[in-house]
């Protein structure tokens, strides 16, 4: 067994002809924390969805590799495709609320995992009560016995992971799992991901648009911008020295917030510029 999860070379996703995602290459360690970081429309979520083969009808997805745990992904048929989900990997949204039958009470749903889980052979069912407990939910009963919409969405992210953890994916594909929350549950759901994953030895995809996030949560982190992955590197490399002046202004643009300015939403004309002139010298000594 090697030790990489997953290899990527050359993925790009377009709709209609458009290009949304631009060739991006990487690879995922077993048992890492992989942060995709970017401005809103970059591509991280078409991203997840094309690894997580989530992508809607109209896409179009190419790539000259795409390996998941040895297995040729580019290839595999649906039914393959069906048997590693939730086994091999799974996602947690932005909003939480998705991942859920809105007519149907909390427990129907972690029974379905866990029957699923249960039918794999690898355990026995387990207790959702008990579950719900460990992460610290201390009114678990109320919490089965609620329909999605009743909880808040705090809660309803922290039932989401304990079900993808209870499925014991390889894989864990977090898309902005705390969109919309206040920073202490932000701080809390992210603690809940990372304790899940070392319980499972999950390896993790965190896309965030916070840098300080990343740091905080991820070993290596991908700044993406337009479709492309423009710098990737450990988190201490990436905050420490940035190259490129996309990860610069959004390093400048988390430690703003942090003294409590506005976060970086739309990249300035004069910085668009400098990517540019960036971009085109990084390419020139790609060439040379
Ligand atoms: N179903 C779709 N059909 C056509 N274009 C799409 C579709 N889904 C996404 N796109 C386009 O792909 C681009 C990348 O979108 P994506 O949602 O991946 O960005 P993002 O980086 O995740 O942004 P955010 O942080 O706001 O979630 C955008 O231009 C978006 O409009």
């Amino acid at each position: 067994m090697t030790n990489k999860l997953l290899d990527v070379q050359d993925l790009r996703v377009e709709f209609s002809g458009k290009p949304v995602v631009k060739g991006i290459s990487f690879h995922l360690n077993r048992g890492e924390t992989f942060g995709i970081i970017g401005e809103s429309g970059s591509g991280k979520s078409v991203t997840a969805l094309a690894l997580s083969h989530l992508l809607p009808f109209n896409a179009l997805r190419s790539s000259q590799v795409f390996r998941f745990d040895g297995a040729d992904m580019a290839h595999a048929s649906s039914a393959q495709i069906d048997r590693l989900r939730g086994a091999g990997w799974a996602m947690i949204f932005q909003d939480p609320s998705g991942a859920f039958n809105p007519v149907k009470r909390v427990d129907w749903h972690m029974k379905q995992v866990l029957d699923r889980v249960a039918l794999r052979g690898r355990d026995k069912r387990a207790d959702p009560v008990a579950l719900l407990q460990a992460v610290g939910i201390e009114s678990a009963q109320r919490v089965l016995h609620s329909y999605p919409f009743q909880l808040s969405g705090g809660m309803l992210q922290r039932v989401l992971i304990v079900m993808v953890a209870a499925m014991r994916p390889k894989l864990i594909i977090a898309d902005e799992p705390t969109t919309n929350l206040d920073k202490v549950i932000e701080n809390q759901i992210l603690d809940l991901l990372a304790d899940a994953r070392r319980r499972v030895g999950a390896t993790v995809i965190l896309i965030t648009h916070d840098l300080l996030v990343a740091q905080r949560h991820c070993d290596r982190i991908a700044v993406m911008y337009e479709g492309e992955f423009v710098e990737t590197g450990t988190a201490a490399e990436l905050l420490g020295n940035p190259r490129h002046p996309y990860t610069k202004a959004l390093l400048e643009s988390s430690r703003s917030l942090v003294r409590g300015d506005e976060r970086l939403k739309e990249v300035p004309p004069g910085l668009k510029d400098e990517i540019m002139q960036f971009n085109a010298h990084a390419q020139e000594a790609d060439h040379a």
